[in-house]
């Protein structure tokens, strides 16, 4: 198991009593943070239907960095949000290590994703009234819980925010803003961290940054994260990038190279493949 995702003695045991307030440890399967099987997602109905998601099978390895692409309406948002439990899928399953989404009433699965997953979105999604600390520790203060300061400050160091700890993201630049969200994402030391575009609104040099502490999670503490992106620079930090295209799983990569991303990407639709070159 990832050290990061290693629970300590906290009292899980509340899970599945009544007055639920934490969610329940999280175990890897045999090396699995996350699993879906069968995965399918339909919007509509009838002649209107759209088939998102078309029976993806797809395991997402501990302490791993793995990168989702494909072409635009390929599913990539779908399968993330199906995944980190944000939408409800139509058919299949998932598991999130041993935690069957399926199986979890809203309440458990708002108290799994609070507490067990991590969320870096392409918008930063800080609150501007909140100064960087107190956005970092937010997903804590909502459990309830107080920040370990020794884990609090080992987190704000590797995201370089320590002198940036009372500005409001108002007074950070766009680079800063996503640093603040990846420590929010790791205070809590969740079993994943699902980044969606995390790069999406930043700069080359910014965006290099955010991916370096991405992979430094990963490398240095055992964090297990699955990113969508359309920039097969930022897929080229993963360890293995799996490809969508109409709803299903259709390639991998594992150590992939941005070179080799954009062939796969160019074979599965030449128009996205032109775009990601900047044409
Ligand atoms: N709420 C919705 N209602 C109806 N159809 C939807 C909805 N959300 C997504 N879709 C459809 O499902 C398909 C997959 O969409 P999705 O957003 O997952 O693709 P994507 O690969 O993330 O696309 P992009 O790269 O453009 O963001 C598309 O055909 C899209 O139009």
């Amino acid at each position: 198991m990832p050290a990061i995702a290693s629970e300590t003695s906290e009292t899980f045991h509340l899970y599945g009593e009544q007055h639920v307030s934490v969610a329940p440890p999280v175990h890897a399967v045999a090396g699995v943070a996350v699993t879906a099987r069968g995965l399918t997602k339909r919007y509509g109905t009838g002649q209107a239907a759209v088939v998102a998601l078309d029976g993806v099978d797809v395991d997402f390895t501990a302490g791993r960095f793995t990168a989702i692409m494909g072409p635009s309406g390929s599913g990539k948002s779908t399968l993330m949000h199906c995944l980190a439990g944000l939408d409800r899928a139509t058919a299949g399953s998932v598991r999130i290590g041993d935690a069957e989404l399926a199986q979890l009433d809203d309440r458990r699965l708002t108290l799994l994703r609070r507490d067990r997953v991590g969320f870096v979105f392409q918008k930063f999604n800080l609150l501007p009234a909140l100064t960087a600390e107190e956005n970092i520790v937010l997903p804590l203060a909502i459990a309830g819980r107080r920040p370990d300061p020794a884990w609090l400050r080992q987190v704000v160091a590797a995201v370089g925010l320590t002198e940036r700890l009372r500005h409001r993201p108002a007074e950070l630049s766009g680079g800063q803003q996503q640093r603040v969200a990846v420590a929010r994402a790791l205070v809590t030391k969740p079993w994943v961290i699902f980044a969606d575009e995390p790069t999406g609104n930043l700069d080359s040099r910014a965006s290099a940054e955010v991916l370096r502490l991405l992979r430094e999670a990963v490398d240095t503490l055992g964090q297990t994260v699955v990113m969508v992106t359309h920039d097969p620079v930022a897929a080229a930090h993963a360890d293995r990038v799996v490809f969508l295209a109409d709803g299903r799983l259709v390639r991998e990569l594992t150590a992939p190279t941005p070179e080799r991303v954009l062939d796969t990407l160019a074979h599965l639709d030449p128009a996205t493949a032109g775009d990601a070159r900047g044409w």
